[in-house]
């Protein structure tokens, strides 16, 4: 057969089929074209497997995995403000409010450097690369120029990047220092943003994207949200915010709008199927539905909720309603760039929902009932939830789905995981390596069929 693919892998590859359900796909062909597409998946037992193996073995277009080493979707990270990296791991002594304003925007103030923001934003994709992440969703800064810095630096990195400029232009709401010059500034400075980063995305092979950013409400006037809800529609973008995080915020939106932050948000049309908001612990039923009704996904921050969000999120009850969930690291307010990190913290907040946390209630009293979610759920939430979620093809091993892997070596030195049955199943194989792996057990990572890592 003639080599028709631009690259061929092979090897044991876990791809989720749905949230509670993991395919392990054993010693697999995944066939690629130019683009970095998924354009044909072999099994053993196809007709074809020998020919296209016959083809391309003893080729450099061959990447075959050794023994001990696996595929995954590279992770999804759908929440992570940017120039906080600075900062991570400290500042996580006081409530949200307390915390904006002593420790993080006096920070980003700081990103009107670009010199400083090179230094931190370098330093922070690479990282995240290293932890498997292939795709993230930014919050950047007011700074428009900084902000673009990010773009082109996750171009140059091969990560696939969606970047938003922050609106924050509220003058009674925000310290002089940092905060847009006024409303029509923000609205202008957004839309030359988008310009800009929708011609970067045109040489961009893995894609960068803008996205409309309202800091949140407490930090917007009413013009600057409704007017980024139209230029989200003009330009088909993504869109981000914070929604219902803790319980300082769903109040301050409730006093200030008489509705929910979801409902205020949606009249702002900034709700749709590209948007994503971020923690969203405190919504109601109602709110629940429409995050439904208009695809709005859900960036589920476990590490980040445990200091300000005064509640876990109910995701399993959220994932039964249908609404679309990814995880988030919300670098800072998450000390951890690995989602890995916060595969595990899912799993653990969701299990203290389920039983309660207060030992003086009788344990009948203590929990809310359904709330648990497994490994395979919190996997789905990193991959494949995290791609629905962005509406982009990513997240999944599938035809047609971009090829966004890492590959976990399992006996990596100095990272050996813990397997002593050689009849492990495939399941408690993946959920040994989501539980205890470390980023030395990350041997490559692949972006839209370029190889953007490799740890020797
Ligand atoms: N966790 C978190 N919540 C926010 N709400 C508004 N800004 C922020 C932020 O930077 N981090």
């Amino acid at each position: 057969m003639d080599r028709i693919y631009d690259k061929v892998f092979r090897g044991i590859a876990f791809t989720s089929k749905s949230p509670q359900e993991v395919s392990a796909l054993e010693d697999y062909l995944f066939c690629l074209d130019e683009e970095g597409v998924i354009r044909r998946i072999l099994k053993p037992q196809d007709p074809d497997y020998g020919t296209v193996m016959a083809a391309y073995s003893g080729t450099e277009k061959l990447h075959a995995l050794a023994e001990g080493q696996y595929f995954l979707p590279g992770f999804i990270d759908l929440h992570i403000h940017a120039p906080q990296w600075a900062q991570a791991g400290t500042a996580m002594d006081i409530p949200l409010h307390d915390w904006l304003d002593t420790y993080t925007f006096p920070l980003e103030s700081k990103f009107s450097d670009l010199d400083f923001a090179r230094k931190v934003y370098q330093d922070l994709v690479t990282t995240l690369l290293a932890n498997g992440t292939t795709t993230a969703l930014y919050f950047a800064t007011v700074h428009k120029e900084a902000s673009y810095l990010l773009a082109q630096i996750c171009a140059d990195k091969g990560q696939r990047g969606l970047v938003g400029k922050v609106v924050m232009d509220d003058k009674s709401e925000n310290p002089e220092y940092y905060r847009d010059e006024s409303t029509e500034a923000a609205l202008a400075d957004t839309e030359s943003f988008i310009h800009l980063v929708q011609e970067l995305n045109e040489t961009t092979k893995q894609g960068v994207y803008p996205v409309v950013t309202p800091r949140f409400i407490p930090s917007c006037t009413d013009e600057a949200l409704a007017g980024l809800g139209e230029l989200a529609k003009k330009y088909d973008t993504h869109i981000q915010s914070h929604c219902s995080e803790s319980d300082w915020e769903h109040n301050y939106v409730l006093d200030r709008m008489h509705k929910s932050d979801t409902f205020a948000l949606h009249e702002m049309g900034l709700l749709q199927d590209k948007a994503v908001m971020a923690h969203a612990v405190f919504l109601s039923d109602a709110d629940a539905d429409l995050f439904a009704e208009t695809g709005t996904a859900i960036a589920h921050c476990p590490v980040s909720n445990v200091c300000f969000s005064n509640g876990v999120l109910p995701a399993a009850r959220f994932t039964r309603k249908g609404i679309d969930i990814g995880l988030g690291t919300d670098i800072s307010g998450g000390f951890s760039p690995s989602l890995f990190d916060n595969i595990r913290q899912a799993v653990i907040s969701s299990r203290m929902l389920e039983e309660g946390v207060d030992p003086s209630l009788p344990s009948a009293e203590r929990g809310l009932p359904q709330s648990r979610i497994s490994a395979n759920e919190a996997f789905y939430y990193a991959t494949a939830g995290g791609g629905q979620s962005l509406s982009l093809p990513i997240g999944r091993l599938e035809e047609n789905y971009i090829w966004d892997v890492q590959v976990i070596d399992v006996s990596a030195p100095n990272a050996k995981l813990p397997l002593f049955d050689e009849n492990i199943s495939m399941e408690d194989l993946l959920h040994k390596i989501l539980f205890l792996s470390r980023p030395d057990n990350i041997r490559e990572v692949w972006v839209q069929g370029e190889c953007v890592h490799k740890r020797t």
